[in-house]
């Protein structure tokens, strides 16, 4: 089949919302474009790479912890990670969701949170048709699955398009790196002993998301408010459209992540959160539609399964009682605390 014979069968080739995905007053995002938050940092990391000066480390990681304080996102540039590397993965995944829903599909059925730890599951790939809250569908689609380790993880990944497993896995590799760095700092920023952060983190899922180009974006959302379960996303979009908000927790207001090319998104999550007992922030964060196609795709940065996760030692005394209990990571993940801010 042609490419221009699939698009008009596609789910969101319509000239106008269709009422299952129309969200209630109250949920939609009504009014569009809202404001980009201009203040949100966007960290400059050359100045902390190896060969910099202490006091401009000194002042990338106060950066960072300010940052993580305030709204939980940051964005990154000249963040190591290679140029082409990112521009190949935009490329796979603007291919991948072109490809026929048989292609996207996983051939395993019983598709189950096991696939995010490296059971012997493959993927998960949802279509809009199957997301549903209240009756009503998100406008993406999107596809998860485990990453870590890479070698052993990628004999589960799909195989279409061909270049699949070599593309993605380069720009894990690059992930590693960006998120052991990005960690490493924050963990000297919150006086962790060293390699507290480093060692909890070695487990990478991925989440692709496509969000096709929507007729009427005020009426639909691609992703519902969430905090991401994670200890930090790392998230890279393709495409100019302004899709990322994250709430204001000092009004509540949502405020627009602004598309800033070459950059990289980082955004705290939960375990995060848990573990610096509140010190730093979880946003709570939804993805909006446009008439324009987005893709983005994040790489959660978790704990292992198995870890019990739990303010860390350093950070709590008699004056600074511990705000969250421990959990199993595995338990927390599947638990309805998973995607909201910790309590
Ligand atoms: O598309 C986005 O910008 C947000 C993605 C996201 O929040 C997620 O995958 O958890
Ligand atoms: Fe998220």
């Amino acid at each position: 089949m042609g490419e221009e014979e699939e698009q008009v069968l596609r789910w969101f080739n319509v000239e106008s919302v269709p009422a299952d995905y129309r969200f209630s007053m109250e949920n939609r995002p009504g009014q569009l474009p809202i404001p980009i938050c201009e203040t949100i940092p966007v960290i400059d990391l050359q100045k902390a790479a190896d060969s910099s000066s202490t006091s401009d480390k000194l002042s990338i990681i106060q950066q960072i912890i300010e940052a993580s304080q305030e709204y939980g996102l940051f964005q990154v540039i000249n963040h190591g990670v290679s140029g082409n590397a990112v521009k190949e993965l935009l490329s796979l995944y603007r291919d991948f969701f072109k490809m026929p829903i048989e292609d996207k599909k996983c051939s395993t059925d019983n598709m189950n949170i096991d696939a995010l730890f490296g059971g012997s599951q493959g993927w998960i790939y949802k279509n809009s048709t199957d997301f549903a809250k209240d009756g009503i569908h998100l406008w993406r689609d999107s596809i998860k699955h485990n990453c870590y380790p890479i070698q052993d993880s990628m004999q589960r990944w799909p195989t279409k398009p061909t270049r699949y497993r070599e593309v993605l896995s380069r720009y894990l590799e690059e992930m590693e790196v960006l998120s052991g760095r990005i960690l490493e700092m924050i963990n000297q920023g919150l006086g962790l002993e060293e390699g507290y952060l480093r060692e909890m983190s070695q487990v990478q899922h991925l989440v692709a998301n496509y969000y096709p180009p929507c007729p009427d974006p005020t009426l639909t959302l691609g992703l519902l408010k969430h905090c991401d379960p994670s200890l930090i996303t790392i998230l890279v979009q393709d495409g100019n459209a302004c899709g990322l908000q994250v709430v204001n927790h000092n009004n509540g207001q949502w405020m627009g992540v602004s598309p800033l090319p070459n950059a990289l998104i980082v955004n705290i999550g939960n375990q995060l959160s848990i573990v610096s007992n509140g010190k730093l922030k979880s946003p709570e964060h939804r993805a909006v539609n446009s008439k324009e196609t987005r893709t983005s795709i994040a790489i959660f940065v978790n704990p292992s399964p198995n870890s019990r996760v739990e303010p860390a030692k350093a950070l709590v005394d008699e004056f600074n009682p511990p705000r969250y209990s421990p959990t199993l990571y595995k338990d927390f993940l599947c638990s309805p605390k998973a995607y909201v801010l910790p309590s």
